[in-house]
């Protein structure tokens, strides 16, 4: 067979809600999230080979380029279900955090699925790469929509949002790993006071109210991650302080991201948080066009 090269890009999402509703019996958490793509994205390359091989390569050198790569699950999960033997050799540009509450393996797999549905004609839909990639992760199925959504069940429950107003995102990542499962599991869910915002935020998506959108920003583990690292809480403050309209952290951590719909303002929280955290982003939100 000849060989096909095709690019995907696989955008970063943010949390605007994060609701945890009750803890299951099979370890996960039961969730509401209403999440959003953003202009921060790995580039990732895939190249079909002759050989029956899986061959990942990567632009930062401590990712592993074996099967706990979620891009290397993907390709072998494709490759199982539809019987393929062409191999693939998939190179990834890095530019989203890692273990950073944005996603970037998760989108990293909903590319690599979108892509090899397009390289082999596999002529899956949404629903059935969206389905697929649930089974590497929760967040999975989101990413392989991407825009705007809420997430249900574990996170794989998809329902496509409109999406918000044009508006700026600054991100910042302090220099700390956080591990979702821990997370998840210091979360008292009993303990949990504040209501559920999914169902609020979705009424200010459509109204496109954006001050709306950010009074309603909130995400319970957040507490978590702060309790874990105080470093959290001062970049919430140092963004608000200069100028953010809404702050949040996004999933479960460590990174927390500013809204504002004015230009002066996101230079000011951009250049605010520059001196203070090493990586820091100013982005948009990505709408309808995922890559
Ligand atoms: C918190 C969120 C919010 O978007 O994202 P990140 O912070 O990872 O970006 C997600 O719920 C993370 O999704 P994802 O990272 O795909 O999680 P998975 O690999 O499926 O699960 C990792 C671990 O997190 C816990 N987990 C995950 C999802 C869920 N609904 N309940 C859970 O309790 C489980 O302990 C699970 O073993
Ligand atoms: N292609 C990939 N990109 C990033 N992380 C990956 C990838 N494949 C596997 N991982 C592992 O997944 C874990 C979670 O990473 P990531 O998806 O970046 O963060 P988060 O789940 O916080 O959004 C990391 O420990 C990382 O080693």
């Amino acid at each position: 067979m000849k060989e096909a090269r095709l690019m995907v890009k696989a955008p970063a999402k943010i949390n605007l809600t994060l609701d945890v509703l009750a803890r299951r019996p099979d370890g996960y958490h039961e969730i509401e999230m209403v999440m959003t793509t953003i202009d921060l994205a790995d580039r990732l390359t895939i190249t079909t080979l002759a050989e029956d091989r899986i061959v990942l390569d990567c632009t930062v050198s401590y990712l592993p380029l074996d099967e706990r790569n979620h891009v290397y699950q993907a390709a072998r999960l494709i490759k199982e279900q539809f019987g393929i033997k062409q191999g693939v050799h998939i190179h990834i540009d890095k530019q989203i955090p890692i273990a950073a509450g944005l996603a970037g393996g998760s989108s990293d797999a909903a590319a690599t699925i979108r892509g090899l549905n397009r390289l082999w004609n596999l002529g899956m839909d949404m629903e059935k790469m969206a389905s697929l990639g649930s089974r590497i992760g929760s967040d999975v199925s989101f990413c392989v929509y991407g825009g705007t959504a809420l997430a249900r069940g574990r996170g794989e429950r998809i329902e496509k949002l409109p999406s918000p107003p044009p508006c700026w995102v600054i991100l910042a990542k302090p220099p700390i790993g956080v591990s979702t499962a821990e997370v998840y599991g210091a979360l008292k869910v009993e303990e949990l006071t504040d209501g559920c915002r999914s169902e609020q935020m979705i009424k200010a998506i459509a109204e496109q109210n954006f001050s709306g959108i950010c009074r309603t920003l909130g995400n319970h583990l957040e507490s978590v991650t702060l309790a874990m690292h105080p470093q959290v809480q001062q970049i919430k403050e140092r963004m608000l302080r200069f100028g953010a309209d809404g702050v949040l952290m996004s999933g479960s951590g460590p990174t927390v991201f500013a809204l504002t719909d004015r230009e002066s303002r996101m230079n000011r929280i951009y250049n605010g948080l520059r001196g203070f955290c090493k990586e820091v982003y100013a982005v948009r939100i990505l709408g309808e066009n995922n890559g």
